[in-house]
């Protein structure tokens, strides 16, 4: 039997982002009960963002003493560059809360310690991810045009079936480099949860949901071992049938 998919529809991104928080804080409680400690994949983008300030308003809500933190996917660019997707959760997270540095694992910067070799970067991150990480929960941004992490239509690392991290040097969105997990490693995770407002996203919602393929819109080939979210505002929702 398959895992299940829910799609759960808020009026408002504000209610989206409240109740993925919660659910957030339930996921990763019982994960830390079942197994010691709770290892997630953040993402960056409009609802990723809003969903670490939200659980920065309740910090004493997790242990986050026992969280190991990866992001799907990263920009290669400088480290205080605000495009960064680790430097906005920090601003927004990561700078409230009291998580140990060593459980929060970033892909290194273009000025960092492999300088401008996104290539060494990239062989770093899969050698922190290590063989075999299952996260808890892979969160999950999306593009318009389908993209989850940098995962791109058409594009090789999202043909990706055996390396867990691969270098992205032709984003069509800016920045155009980019390090990112891919869809062995997204689809090995208990859970993956998208959270996804506007009506520019409705028609690759309805494309994943239709059971698209991945080459064309990759949020259709991500998928959770155990559950697979879809937290929607109506306007994402609106070509569900
Ligand atoms: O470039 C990226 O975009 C997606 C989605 O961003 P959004 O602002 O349209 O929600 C994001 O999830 C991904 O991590 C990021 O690098």
């Amino acid at each position: 039997m398959s895992a299940p998919v829910e799609h759960l529809v808020f009026d408002s991104s504000a209610e989206l982002v409240a109740t993925a928080a919660a659910r957030f804080i339930a996921t990763v409680t019982a994960a830390q009960d079942a197994r010691g400690v709770a290892t997630i994949a953040l993402t960056g983008g409009s609802n990723g963002i809003a969903l670490l300030r939200e659980l920065a308003r309740h910090p004493r809500a997790l242990d986050w003493s026992r969280v190991e933190l990866y992001w799907g996917d990263e920009r290669f660019v400088p480290a205080e560059d605000p495009e960064r997707n680790s430097l906005q959760a920090r601003e927004a997270l990561l700078d409230h809360v009291p998580v140990e540095g060593a459980r929060v694992h970033v892909a290194a910067p273009s000025d960092g310690e492999f300088g401008d070799d996104i290539d060494a970067a990239a062989a770093d991150y899969a050698r922190r991810l290590g063989s075999g990480t299952v996260f808890d929960i892979h969160l999950l941004g999306m593009g318009g045009e389908g993209h989850v992490n940098s995962l791109f239509p058409h594009s090789a690392a999202t043909a990706e079936d055996s390396r867990p991290v691969v270098a992205v040097t032709d984003s069509p969105k800016a920045p155009p480099r980019r390090i990112t997990l891919t869809f062995p490693v997204i689809n090995a995770s208990r859970e993956v949860w998208f959270l996804v407002s506007g009506a520019e996203k409705a028609e690759a919602v309805a494309a994943a949901a239709s059971g698209a393929a991945r080459e064309d819109w990759p949020c259709a080939g991500a998928h959770g071992v155990e559950n697979t979210v879809w937290f929607l505002d109506r306007a994402a929702a609106s070509q569900l049938s």
